[in-house]
């Protein structure tokens, strides 16, 4: 699903350079990525951020799909006084296209009706994934813009986010709580007041494991330090080469076949359906290894086991059962092959 995803980006039409006088746009402004589950806190943070003292000129825009939450979302937006809202609506179709033509325009027109700001604030809908919003600041370089990405903010409920990252859900959709958390730069554990240390901890080495860089901070009301939120400059050349570079490595950052298939769903049979395992059980071979590894999988948790038995003369097969649906034989070999190459490889 991801690598489809990322190759219809690349096809996305309409997108309009920004004219400047020397091909280079003289100050560029940052955008953050506010994003998360539904009721995280995303909207208390952007409050929050414009009523602390910043001396910025924000403008805030909403992600929305238009649901007819735009009432309540502009309601409670607008206590933050001086506020500049535009709407991003996803209509149903290609996501990416939307996002990308219908954001960066209403970036632009926000801009010519009301002039330059310092600093632009991005709320997705809590089941965006903010890595389709984000390659909408991944414009060519040459296209030029007065906007960069500056980082991915990702909220975190500290109560219903353990549940929400581990949610199974309905035949190949990915998880979007998940992958929020693996394309964040920071990632806020919100509404702490709610949670005892233990499970807080466990919120917190839940996010740690899907993301190993990400920095974390633990708040009530996303009360933050606004220096740790703002100028991040996460994608530091601001051609948005690194941006492509870490969208790259939040896919590579997992090159295992276990939260490509198992958890993310990725794969997908000929006919484009996304495979489902609910049942595996096999025997591999791990290299430096005398002994058979055994592996067993039900849904999405795995766990591998040695076994007594050593290898030896055996020749040393891999023999894997997939029980699931809409699953490819033949793909899950190749895919399977290639990781188990690239495993040696940096084994070795
Ligand atoms: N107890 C508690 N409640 C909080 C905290 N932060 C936010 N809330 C409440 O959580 C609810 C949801 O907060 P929002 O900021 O609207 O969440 P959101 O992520 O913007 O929600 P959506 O845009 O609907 O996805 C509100 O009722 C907040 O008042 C906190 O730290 N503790
Ligand atoms: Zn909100």
């Amino acid at each position: 699903m991801d690598g489809v995803m990322m190759e219809e980006e690349d096809d996305c039409p309409d997108l309009v350079p920004i004219e400047t006088q020397s091909g280079r746009p003289a100050e560029q402004i940052p955008v953050t990525i506010i994003t998360g589950y539904l009721g995280a806190g995303k909207t208390t943070l952007l409050n929050y951020i414009l009523t602390e003292q910043h001396n910025k000129r924000i403008a805030v825009i909403l992600n929305e799909f238009g649901e007819g939450s735009a009432l309540e979302k502009s309601l409670a937006v607008s206590q933050a006084g001086e506020l500049y809202e535009e709407w991003l609506e996803l209509r149903n179709g290609c996501l990416c296209c939307s996002v990308k033509d219908n954001g960066l325009k209403a970036i632009e027109n926000l801009m010519e009706k009301k002039g330059k700001f310092d600093y632009i604030l991005l709320e997705t809908t809590g089941l965006a994934d903010p890595g389709a919003v984000a390659s909408m600041f991944w414009v060519d370089a040459e296209l030029g813009s007065d906007i960069y990405l500056d980082g991915i903010v990702t909220v975190i409920d500290a109560k219903y986010g353990l549940q929400q990252l581990t949610e199974e859900k309905a035949d190949g959709l990915v998880n979007e709580a998940a992958r929020q958390i693996a394309v964040a730069d920071l990632t806020i554990i919100n509404k702490t007041d709610l949670v005892k240390e233990e499970e807080l901890n466990q919120v917190r080495d839940t996010v740690r494991s899907i993301n190993g860089l990400v920095k974390i901070l633990e708040t009530q009301r996303s009360r933050v330090d606004l220096s740790e939120v703002l100028d991040l400059h996460s994608f530091d050349s601001k051609d948005g080469a690194n941006l492509a570079e870490k969208l790259q490595l939040v896919k590579s950052a997992r090159p295992h076949l276990d939260k490509d298939l198992l958890w993310e769903k990725m794969f997908c049979n000929k006919e484009g359906q996304p495979m489902t395992v609910i049942r595996l059980k096999g025997i591999v071979s791990f290299a430096g290894k005398a002994h058979q590894v055994m592996l067993q999988g039900v849904h999405e948790l795995y766990e591998l086991n040695e076994t007594p038995q050593l290898w030896e003369e055996n020749p040393r097969i891999n023999r894997l059962v997939f029980i699931g649906r809409n699953l490819d034989k033949d793909i899950l070999c190749e895919q399977f092959t290639s990781k188990v190459v690239l495993d040696t490889e940096k084994n070795s």
